[in-house]
Parts: C-alpha cells; structure tokens; sequence
C-alpha cells in the first residue's frame, strides 16, 4: 500500500542547538534505514520549508501508524497522509 505524506517540522524554541542536532541525526538514520528497507520510497524537501513530502510503502495501515508514530521528531511534526491507489492511465508497473 502506497501513501503520500506530508510531515511540517516544528522544533519547539526550548530545544537547544546541541539537542536540536542529535534529534535531527537520529531522524535521518532511522529515515535511511526505512528507505534501505523500501518501506520509505521516495523523499523531497518542499522547497523553502522545513517539510518534506514522502512515499511510503507498507502492508497495512497499522504499519504505517508504528512506522510514522515512532519516528524521532514525530512529537514535533503535523503529518498529512493521502492514501494512493493505482490509476488505471498509469505506465508505471510499481506504481500499487
Ligand atoms: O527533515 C525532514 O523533513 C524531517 C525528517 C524526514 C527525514 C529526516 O531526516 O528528517
């Protein structure tokens, strides 16, 4: 199951630079290990924000909960997810 996601990132002021840092390299090592595992397909800045869109790929919606739920900054980003079905005009074979 494919889901298109928006996360917003919003650090609250209190964090300091040093506590700031270590969350945002936790995030990205647990964001490259989900897209090593594909479960994370694709991954772009919105530009101009500090807010990506993202594709994940997942069994269930259950999956998908845990997997967004425990990300490092989950506390501190507004998540929006889209659920996506294939589009009968798609090309793509992987696009389910
Ligand atoms: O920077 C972000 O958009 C938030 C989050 C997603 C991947 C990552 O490394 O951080």
């Amino acid at each position: 199951m494919l889901f298109h996601i928006r996360m917003d990132v919003q650090l609250p002021p209190s964090l300091s630079a040093g506590e700031a840092a270590e969350l945002k390299a936790v995030e990205k090592a647990r964001s490259q290990e989900l897209q090593q595992q594909g479960k994370w397909r694709h991954l772009w800045r919105i530009g101009g924000q500090y807010s990506n869109i993202s594709i994940f790929d997942v069994e269930s919606v259950d999956e998908l909960h845990t997997l967004v739920s425990t990300l490092p900054l989950f506390p501190y980003m507004k998540i929006e997810v889209l659920p996506l079905c294939r589009h009968p005009s798609s090309i793509r074979d992987d696009d389910r």
